[in-house]
């Protein structure tokens, strides 16, 4: 299946230089990978974009948004003839998936990634990749609780941090080029240790969302005339956590079972500190209360601080 708008709306040279690549392929097209192929288009970083989804649904919808020239259900088709493969499904498909593609990329090609954990893409796609193609895992850290492909923007990632990963001894060009390709996507770039990754993110991202999905799940699980009155009120504090908690059920079920070691650890000590809260109330202990709450109301306007430096 093929669509000329795309290819005939992608400016000729990206600002500052021409295409860093020929053809990209996108396996999986839903929130990040649409975003990052309308900022492709919209930079101009791309002679040709294509896209491999599960469903022939999601294929003919990225066709139809005009995000794509070429859409296939058959992975391999799409890699073939790739510079720059960006694997973009929920974690727990990468293995099937790099085990599929790797037979078709092409010698000197890239794969990446945007998954939210890192370990696991390291030791699910790299097994699978021949010699000479370059494996250089990053995440993006900017989402919604959106999904699917019309839910995409190029402006996504302005702002906001990418974290590469590249395993010991990746190919330091390929690294350099996706790199670049984040920066010229308005992010800023920082490299860590998969491993480091995997423990930061426990806690700034998985962990939240673990509280959110839970505190909602409580609320859902009251009796009928609490819950319609909790629905009815909700408002600051419960409304947050309901956007958080309708963020995709499967991208977040992958997340939790990739990074089951460094989410375990921080929730046994949430669970500790959650029990010395529940103390503290229980025994009236209003001092400790207010030394906790003193505490972390200096780390959000810290947080708020390094956003706007
Ligand atoms: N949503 C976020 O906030 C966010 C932020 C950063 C990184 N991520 C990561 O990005 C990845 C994609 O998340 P998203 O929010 O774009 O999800 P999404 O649900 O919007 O899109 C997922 C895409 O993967 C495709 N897909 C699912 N299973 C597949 C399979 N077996 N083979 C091929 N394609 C398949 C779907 O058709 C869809 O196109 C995940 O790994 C997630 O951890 C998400
Ligand atoms: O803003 C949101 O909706 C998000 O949850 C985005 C968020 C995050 O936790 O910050 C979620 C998962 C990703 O891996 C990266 C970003």
């Amino acid at each position: 299946m093929s669509n000329e708008l795309l290819v005939e709306s992608l400016p000729l040279a990206a600002a500052g230089g021409g295409p860093l690549f020929g053809r990209v392929a996108f396996i999986g097209i839903g929130l990040i990978g649409s975003s990052m192929a309308r900022a492709l288009a919209k930079l101009g970083l791309a002679r040709e974009i294509v896209c491999s989804a599960r469903s022939q649904a999601t294929c003919d919808k990225a066709l139809e948004l005009g995000l794509v020239s070429q859409a296939s259900t058959d992975a391999g088709a799409m890699v073939a003839g790739a510079d720059l493969v960006v694997l973009c499904s929920p974690v727990g498909t990468y293995a099937d998936l790099a085990a599929r593609i790797a037979p078709h990329c092409t010698p000197g090609a890239i794969v990446t990634d945007v998954g939210s954990v890192k370990q696991a893409v390291i030791r699910d796609v790299a097994p699978h990749l021949p010699e000479g193609v370059h494996l250089v895992p990053g995440h993006p850290v900017a989402g919604t609780e959106h999904s699917g492909p019309e839910a995409g923007f190029a402006e996504l990632f302005e702002n906001r941090w990418c974290i590469l990963t590249p395993p010991a001894g990746a190919n330091e060009e390929a690294v350099a080029k996706v790199a670049d390709m984040w920066r010229r996507f308005g992010s800023n770039v920082e490299f860590m240790e998969a491993s480091h990754h995997d423990k930061v993110l426990a806690i700034t991202s998985h962990l939240p969302h673990l509280i959110a999905y839970t505190i909602v799940g409580t609320a859902t699980d009251l009796e009928e005339d609490t819950k319609s009155e909790v629905i009815k009120f909700s408002a600051g504090g419960f409304r947050d956590f309901t956007r958080i908690a309708a963020s995709d059920p499967v991208m977040w079920r992958d997340i939790f079972l990739n990074n089951r070691e460094a989410v375990l650890e921080i929730i046994q000590r949430f669970n500790e500190d959650i029990t010395a809260l529940q103390r503290a109330i229980r025994w009236g202990e209003g001092d400790k209360l207010e030394e906790l709450f003193t505490r972390t109301r200096a780390i959000r306007r810290g947080v708020i601080d390094a956003k706007q430096a």
